[in-house]
């Protein structure tokens, strides 16, 4: 059956078209997005939402999302997403992050005229026939400061055309590597210095709870007297407030604002304060960046829906379309390792170490960890998947580490995974053959070449005669068939194990007839999803 997206804010008809020829179904409903409550009682039929800013994907709306497998965001900000919510229940949460950041920029830059010159209050009333040339003084922006508080994709494109307008850009982003800087030719500042020498401040940093209210009451105090402040980022990031008291007083002389803290704006006490240029959430708004943003989500949502490479994703590695088939094996090569382990541990899990060796270092490694992890997490929690591994991994406190090793073995390339618990610390290690097929190569350090079946018996045993008879017999007598059986062994009279790969699953209540053997320490029962 095709997947089926739903459209649920304003997008190029562009991205419908695409979602089409790629064997997609859509329903484009641009409206719907403001309509919790409709869009609450028809997401289950989805297995995708594309959105932009308008729809809120809340927890409650992911709770109801029972299909739902991606969201793809046509735009940056993903404020309007619970990516914890949708992380946990397994849904990628995908953005376009460079498709509107050149229109945003220049958006920023039209404000910064704007209020430097007081444009839109000197068309009105020229529209309305007064002609008031003495009322309208500006300043030039020649060899003024302009502060950019978030120097990353949109912030640098302001700083370069800032440049070429002849101003000095003093940055402050924590993530800004001075090489950065100079090649931008911006001078990196901690954000009090640029509060004390910027004459334009300009906002380009995402809403966190670290950047929510960056500007309020104690930043403005900081700042020159006639500081002009845009914000174009998003509405939270300026008390509202804290800025209507600064323009009261004089201290700030002007701002442009195109997010409020409250969206859609229809009321806000910025409304109507003189050289206050305000836009409604217009910075992506111009048709280029439309139909990037368009496009790119649409082929996005529709590789991974149909082809399940990762692109752009918020809370999931990227996997290429074109490295998708080559990695598909090692991914289920790593997710049966972490499902081996994870049935036959009942302890809490401390920390979990995963060997990347020869071919698989040169691998996508933040995939299979995803993968491993959740093969590992499943027995305890049932829906987990790569999305939401690692979140839940972390959320149970389990270390991670990874190793990375040259070929150092017979095999081009394998994967070891050692997962410790209080109580003890097991190993398996697994590889792909040319089949495609993953295979068990080493259990407890004991080298085997185990095929992986759905229904397996794994035990640990005694190096002792009649292990072979003994297991055969059993199965014989409950009428499983062996479709394979690999034993192996640390040394001659040592520690043993057997690993077989059953065409039925082992009756549980035969376990114990196993168990009381005095050769067998240990059976379990495993299952794997072999399907491709
Ligand atoms: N008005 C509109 O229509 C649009 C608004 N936006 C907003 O612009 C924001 C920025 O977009 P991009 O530049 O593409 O994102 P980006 O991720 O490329 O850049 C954000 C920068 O902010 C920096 N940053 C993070 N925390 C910081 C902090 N506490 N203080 C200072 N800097 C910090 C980061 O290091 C990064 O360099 C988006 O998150 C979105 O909310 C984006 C597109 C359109
Ligand atoms: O891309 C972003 O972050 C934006 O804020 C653009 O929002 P919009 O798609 O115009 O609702």
């Amino acid at each position: 059956m095709a997947p089926r997206v739903l459209v649920s804010d304003k997008l190029s008809p562009t991205a419908v078209q695409i979602f089409k020829d790629r064997g997609v179904e859509v329903d484009y409903l641009p409206d719907l997005g403001k309509d919790k409550e409709k869009l609450l009682s028809v997401i289950d039929q989805y297995d995708g939402l594309a959105i932009r800013s308008a729809t809120k994907v809340t927890e409650k709306l992911i709770n109801n999302a029972t299909n739902l497998k991606v969201v793809g965001r046509a735009g940056i900000g993903v404020d309007n997403v619970d990516i914890p919510a949708a992380s946990r229940r397994g849904i990628i949460v995908m953005n376009t992050p460079f498709g509107n950041s050149i229109t945003t920029a220049e958006h920023a830059i039209a404000m910064l005229f704007a209020v430097a010159r007081q444009i839109p209050e000197a068309n009105a009333s020229t529209h309305e026939g007064k002609w008031e040339k003495n009322r309208f003084m500006g300043v030039e922006i020649t060899g003024k400061t302009l502060g950019v508080i978030g120097c990353g994709n949109i912030g640098s494109v302001v700083a370069m055309r800032a440049i070429g307008l002849k101003m000095h850009v003093v940055a402050f982003d924590p993530f800004l590597s001075a090489e950065r800087a100079s090649e931008l030719g911006v001078e990196k500042v901690e954000l009090d210095e640029l509060f004390k020498r910027a004459d334009f401040i300009t906002l380009h940093t995402p809403l966190t709870d670290k950047t929510r209210g960056v500007i309020d009451k104690d930043a403005i105090a900081k700042m020159k007297k006639g500081v002009r402040i845009i914000n174009c980022a998003r509405g939270g990031l300026v008390v509202e407030a804290d800025l209507v008291e600064g323009l009261k007083s004089g201290k700030v002389a002007g701002a442009g604002i195109d997010v409020f803290e409250t969206e859609p704006a229809t009321e806000n006490p910025l409304f109507n304060m003189p050289n206050v240029v305000c836009t409604p959430h217009l910075g992506a708004s111009t048709s280029e960046a439309q139909e990037n943003v368009a496009i790119q989500v649409a082929e996005q949502m529709s590789d991974y829906l149909t082809k399940g490479a990762v692109t752009n994703a918020i809370n999931m590695p990227s996997i290429s379309a074109e490295e998708a088939p080559r990695l598909k094996p090692f991914i289920k090569l790593a997710e049966v390792l972490g499902a081996f382990v994870g049935q036959v541990t009942d302890e809490a899990i401390e920390e979990v170490e995963i060997l990347f060796d020869g071919s698989t270092t040169e691998m996508n490694r933040r995939a299979l960890i995803s993968a491993a992890l959740a093969g590992l997490i499943r027995p305890q929690v049932a829906d987990v998947n790569m999305v939401s591994a690692p979140i839940m991994a972390k959320e149970r406190g389990i270390i991670l580490s990874e190793v990375k090793r040259d070929k150092s073995g017979v095999f081009d390339g394998y994967i070891k995974l050692t997962v410790k618990t209080s109580e003890k610390t097991r190993t398996i290690a697994g590889t792909v053959f040319s089949d495609g097929k993953p295979r068990f190569i080493q259990i407890k350090g004991i080298n085997l070449d185990a095929e992986v079946g759905q229904h397996m018996l794994y035990t640990t045993n005694y190096d002792v005669p009649g292990i072979i008879g003994l297991l055969g017999s059993i199965c014989a007598k409950h009428q499983v068939n062996i479709a394979n059986f690999q034993l192996g062994r640390n040394r001659q009279g040592g520690d043993a194990i057997a690993l077989l790969y059953l065409d039925a699953p082992f009756p549980p209540e035969v376990l114990r007839e196993l168990r009381a053997t005095d050769v067998i320490l240990s059976a379990k029962p495993l299952s794997f999803d072999v399907a491709a």
